[in-house]
C-alpha cells in the first residue's frame, strides 16, 4: 500500500484565511495537536513575513518532536536566511521555497522571463540546499503553466538540490482529470523525477480541492498538502481530514494510506475552529455537526435496522462520540419509538400511534423536537388520557394595548356536548380563565400560575403549571403547547378534569362506606 505523507499548512496557508490571526500560544497549541494527529510535516509559518511569524516558527521547530517542521520562503535569499534562523534549532531543518511559473504570474506579477524564473529558482534552491537537509520547491500556479516549461524547471531544481517537488493548483482552477494529468506528464517527462517526492497543494475555489488531491495520488503524488477544516486563502485549501478519511474508507480504490491518527480528527477540527474563529459548516464532510445526524424517517429506519445502510463513516473513527437520529417533521414511527425507549418512557404499543400524530403536528411547527419536548409530550398525553372530561376544541383571544382583552372558547363536555362562551378580563390570561370558568360551571380560584419554556429558542414549547381550587378541592394542572395561551388553557382544564376525575373515583367509595 502506498504511504502518503501529510503536510499540514493550517498555520501558514490556513492562517492566510481572511480575518484569521493566530497568536503565538494559539499556534503552539495547534502544532501540539497536529503532532497528536500524527501529521508528517507542519508548515509553521512564513518566517520572513513578521517578527511574530519568525518567533512562532522558531518555537514550534524547537518544541515539536514527532513531525518535521518547515517554513515558507520566496525565492529571495533574505527570506531563506530568515527561515534558516528560525528552523535551524529543529530536529530536521526543512525549507519550503517557491516561485511562480505560469505566464500570468511571470508576466504580470514577477515581471520575469522564463529564463529568469529558471535562474532564480535554481540559484535559490542551491543556496537553500547548502543549509537545509530537505528543500521543497513549489512551482506556484503550476496548474496554469505550460507543461514543457514546468517539466524543464522541475528537472533543473531537482538538479539544484530539491528533494520534494510541489505542484500547486494555486487558484483552484484545475479539474481532477487535468490535475492528475500534470503529475502523469511530469512522471513521463522529467528525467530525475524518481529522485524526489511529488506533492499536491490544492485550493477550493471551484470546490474541487479534495477531488484534485486524490487525483494527484492516483497519478503518483506521495505527499498531500492541506489544512484542517479546509481553511485557507480565499475559498480555502484542501481539507486534510477529508482526504485522510477518503483514503481510509476507499483503500480498496486508492490503495494508499496516511499515518494520521484518525481518532484525533474531531478534536483537531474543534480546536482549529475555536482558535481561528472560523465555524465549521454543519454539513461539512467528515467533521460537520450533521455529518453523522440522520433526519428523515426512511434513513432513520434504515440506520436502526443496519447502520451501514446510510453511514459509510463510523463517527467513532474520527473521534465523534456517536451518530444521532434527529427527531423532526421528517421522522417516522420507528425512530420516534426508538427515542421514547431510549429515554425510558414507557408507552404501550397501542398508544404510539396517537402520540405520534400529536408529535408530527408539533414537529411541523418546530425545527427540531428535543428530548425535553418528548418527555413533556408523553407525560401530557398520559395525563390528559386518564382524566379527560372537558376537552379544548378552540380558543380565540383578542388583545390590543387600548382594548379590553376578550376570549372566546369552545369546549366539549360530557356526552360530547359543545360548550361555547365568551368573556373579558384585565389581561389575555384573565380573559381566558374567566371564560373557561364560566364554561365549566362552578367557581374556580386560581392559586398559582407558572410558565416555563421547554428547551431554548424562539420555537420552544410552552409548559404552563397551575394550581386552583374547584368544587372545594385544590389541585394542580399542566398544559403543553406551542403557544402560551393554548398551554394556559390546557393547564386550567387539566386541573379541572383532575378534580372531576378524583370526585368520580372517590365519591362512590365514600357513599358505600
Ligand atoms: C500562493 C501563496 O500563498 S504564497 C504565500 C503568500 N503569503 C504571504 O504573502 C504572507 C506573507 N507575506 C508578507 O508578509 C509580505 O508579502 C512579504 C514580507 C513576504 C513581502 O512584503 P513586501 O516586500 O512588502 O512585498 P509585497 O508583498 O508587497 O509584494 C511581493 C513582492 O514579492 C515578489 N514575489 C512574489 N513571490 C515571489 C517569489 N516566490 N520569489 C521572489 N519574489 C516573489 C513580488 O513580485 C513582489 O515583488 P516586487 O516588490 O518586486 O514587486
Ligand atoms: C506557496 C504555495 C505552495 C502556495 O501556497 C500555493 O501555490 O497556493
Amino acid at each position: 500500500m502506498q504511504q502518503i505523507n501529510i503536510f499540514d499548512t493550517t498555520l501558514r496557508d490556513g492562517e492566510q484565511s481572511a480575518g484569521v490571526n493566530l497568536n503565538f500560544s494559539e499556534k503552539l497549541e495547534i502544532a501540539r495537536q497536529l503532532e497528536r494527529l500524527n501529521v508528517n510535516i507542519i508548515e509553521a509559518g512564513f518566517p520572513a513575513a513578521s517578527k511574530g511569524d519568525f518567533g512562532s516558527v522558531k518555537s514550534i521547530a524547537e518544541t515539536v518532536k514527532n513531525a518535521s517542521v518547515t517554513g515558507l520562503a520566496r525565492a529571495v535569499l533574505s527570506d531563506i536566511d530568515a527561515a534558516w534562523d528560525s528552523l535551524k534549532g529543529g530536529a530536521e531543518p526543512r525549507l519550503h521555497t517557491f516561485l511562480a511559473t505560469s505566464p500570468i504570474h511571470r508576466d504580470y506579477k514577477l515581471k520575469m522571463t522564463k529564463e529568469q524564473v529558471v535562474e532564480t529558482a535554481v540559484n535559490t534552491v542551491k543556496y537553500a540546499a547548502e543549509r537545509f537537509s530537505i528543500v521543497q520547491w513549489s512551482a506556484e500556479d503550476a496548474s496554469r503553466t505550460e507543461l514543457p516549461f514546468l517539466a524543464e524547471i522541475v528537472e533543473k531544481v531537482i538538479q539544484a538540490g530539491a528533494r520534494v517537488i510541489n505542484i500547486p493548483d494555486t487558484v483552484g482552477y484545475a479539474t481532477p482529470k487535468e490535475y492528475g494529468e500534470i503529475f502523469k506528464y511530469l512522471k513521463n517527462n522529467v528525467p530525475s523525477i524518481d529522485k524526489v517526492a511529488l506533492s499536491a497543494h490544492c485550493h477550493d475555489d471551484l470546490g474541487m480541492a479534495t477531488a484534485n488531491s486524490l487525483a494527484a495520488i492516483e497519478n503518483g503524488a506521495t505527499q498531500i498538502e492541506g489544512t484542517i477544516n479546509g481553511i485557507g486563502e480565499r475559498a480555502g485549501n484542501a481539507a486534510l481530514e477529508e482526504i485522510a478519511v477518503a483514503l481510509h474508507i476507499r483503500k480498496d480504490f486508492y490503495n494508499a494510506q496516511t499515518t494520521l491518527n484518525l481518532g484525533e480528527i474531531s478534536r483537531t477540527s474543534s480546536l482549529v475552529s475555536k482558535l481561528s474563529g472560523m465555524p465549521v459548516p454543519a454539513n461539512k464532510a467528515v467533521i460537520g455537526a450533521n455529518a453523522y445526524a440522520h433526519e428523515s424517517g426512511i434513513h432513520q429506519d434504515g440506520v436502526l435496522k443496519e447502520v451501514t445502510t446510510y453511514e459509510i463513516i463510523s463517527p467513532q473513527l474520527v473521534g465523534v462520540q456517536s451518530n444521532s437520529l434527529v427527531l423532526g417533521k421528517h421522522s417516522g414511527r420507528h425512530a420516534f419509538k426508538n427515542r421514547l425507549d431510549e429515554l425510558g418512557l414507557d408507552v404501550a404499543d397501542e398508544d404510539i400511534k396517537p402520540l405520534f400524530t400529536v408529535f408530527k403536528d408539533l414537529a411541523d411547527r418546530k425545527k427540531e423536537m428535543t428530548d425535553e419536548d418528548l418527555v413533556a409530550l408523553v407525560l401530557e398525553e398520559k395525563l390528559s388520557k386518564e382524566q379527560r372530561f372537558y376537552e379544548l376544541i378552540q380558543i380565540q383571544i383578542q388583545y390590543g394595548t387600548n382594548q379590553v382583552p376578550t376570549a372566546t372558547v369552545t369546549l366539549s363536555g360530557s356526552d360530547n356536548q359543545v360548550i361555547q362562551e365568551a368573556g373579558t378580563g384585565a389581561g389575555s390570561i384573565e380573559a381566558l380563565y374567566n371564560t373557561l370558568e364560566a364554561s365549566v360551571n362552578g367557581e374556580i380560584s386560581l392559586l398559582d400560575y407558572r410558565i416555563q419554556s421547554v428547551g431554548a429558542g424562539r420555537d420552544a414549547l410552552a409548559q404552563v403549571f397551575v394550581k386552583l381550587a374547584y368544587q372545594g378541592v385544590e389541585t394542580s394542572g399542566r398544559g403543553l403547547a406551542q403557544d402560551v395561551l393554548e398551554a394556559s388553557a390546557k393547564a386550567y382544564l387539566n386541573a379541572v378534569n383532575r378534580v372531576i376525575y378524583m370526585k368520580e373515583k372517590t365519591e362512590p367509595a365514600m357513599q358505600n362506606s
